[in-house]
């Protein structure tokens, strides 16, 4: 099947970047949220992304608007998915939302669509079970910033045929990005990994061991990581994180167990850079 739209489904911080790749490759994108205004902030967020790539000489100049015309809001999901060739879902990390998703995308795509879920570290298989075709659903896992971050980490559920992991490679590649192949454990690859050094580096913190500046300062200067956990958290967003961290303590345990600066910061509605505030305060510049 030849994919021309794509619907992306949450225009948030990763719904907004993946909209603006498929359309900076030529893809129509339908962009789904729940108002015009979050479809509208979304599209502001790709816009002075797409500026900056312009200015720095790695889109062509003046191709910032031609990028975002190829991109529709809506606020009707059956109406963005009904002619959608591939969905890619980046709503907030929440089993039974997702499931309602795909279960309401299921009765209304064609059936040959491919159902994909940017899912930190959900089940596939889950998100899969959710509608009568398992076969295509699978993991598209994103990072953030998506026009900058090189990797897709493909998820394979436990009934995701051969055929889709190879349609998605390809849109991948076509997207401009490298991918890998994970099974269906929770957490994957990445989110996995990255969740064990984040939440270790929040306990260093808890234990009074350094300060938020001095722990990022050490984990850039010294181990050559490109943000500190604490600027990396806020630039995912600390709900995000928190989500994240309770799936995996349920799969694996109390190494995950979010600490409870984690849970407070979210707790105060400090979200992170999307908020204005987190670890750090973003009002103050
Ligand atoms: C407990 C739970 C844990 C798990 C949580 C879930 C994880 C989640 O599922 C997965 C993730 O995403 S994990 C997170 C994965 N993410 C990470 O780990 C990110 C780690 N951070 C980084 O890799 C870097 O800090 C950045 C690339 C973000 C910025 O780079 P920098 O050097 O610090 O700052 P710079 O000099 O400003 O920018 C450099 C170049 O990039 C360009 N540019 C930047 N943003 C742009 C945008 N939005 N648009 C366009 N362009 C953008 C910029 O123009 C410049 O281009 P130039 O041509 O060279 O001038
Ligand atoms: N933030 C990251 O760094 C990151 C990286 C990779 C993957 N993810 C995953 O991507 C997904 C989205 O994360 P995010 O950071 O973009 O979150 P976000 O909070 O920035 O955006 C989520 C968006 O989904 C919208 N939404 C909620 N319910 C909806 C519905 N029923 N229909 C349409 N839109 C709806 C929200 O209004 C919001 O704009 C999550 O599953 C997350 O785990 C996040």
């Amino acid at each position: 099947m030849s994919i021309k739209t794509i619907a992306v489904l949450g225009a948030g911080l990763m719904g907004s970047g993946i909209a603006q790749v498929a359309a900076q490759n030529g893809f129509q994108v339908h962009l789904v949220d729940l108002t015009f205004e979050l479809i509208e902030k979304g599209l502001h967020r790709a816009r002075r992304s797409l500026q900056r790539l312009e200015k720095a000489g790695k889109i062509p100049a003046g191709s910032t608007e031609t990028v975002l015309s190829r991109i529709q809001g809506f606020i009707d999901l059956e109406a963005a998915a009904e002619d959608a060739d591939l969905v890619i879902e980046a709503v907030p990390e929440n089993l039974e939302l997702k499931k309602n998703i795909f279960r309401r995308l299921d009765v209304v795509c064609r059936p040959e669509v491919i159902l994909a879920t940017n899912t930190s570290e959900l089940s596939i298989t889950a998100i899969g079970a959710a509608t009568q075709r398992p076969d295509k659903v699978i993991g598209m896992h994103w990072f953030n910033p998506p026009p900058v971050m090189r990797l897709i980490e493909i998820v394979i559920g436990r009934n995701t045929s051969p055929e889709t992991v190879a349609t998605i490679e390809d849109i991948s590649q076509r997207l401009g990005k490298e991918t890998v192949r994970v099974k269906d454990a929770q957490g994957f690859v990445t989110s996995r990994v990255l969740a064990a050094h984040m939440i270790e580096c929040m306990r260093v913190l808890e234990e009074g061991v350094a300060s938020i500046e001095d722990i990022d300062k050490a984990v850039k200067l010294g181990l050559n990581y490109p943000m500190g956990p604490f600027e990396l958290a806020d630039y995912v967003g600390l709900d995000t994180m928190l989500f994240v961290a309770e799936n995996l303590t349920e799969a694996y345990g109390d190494r995950f167990r979010p600490p409870q600066v984690l849970r407070k910061l979210v707790e105060a509605g400090h979200l992170g850079v999307k908020s204005g505030k987190g670890f750090y305060d973003y009002t103050k510049n």
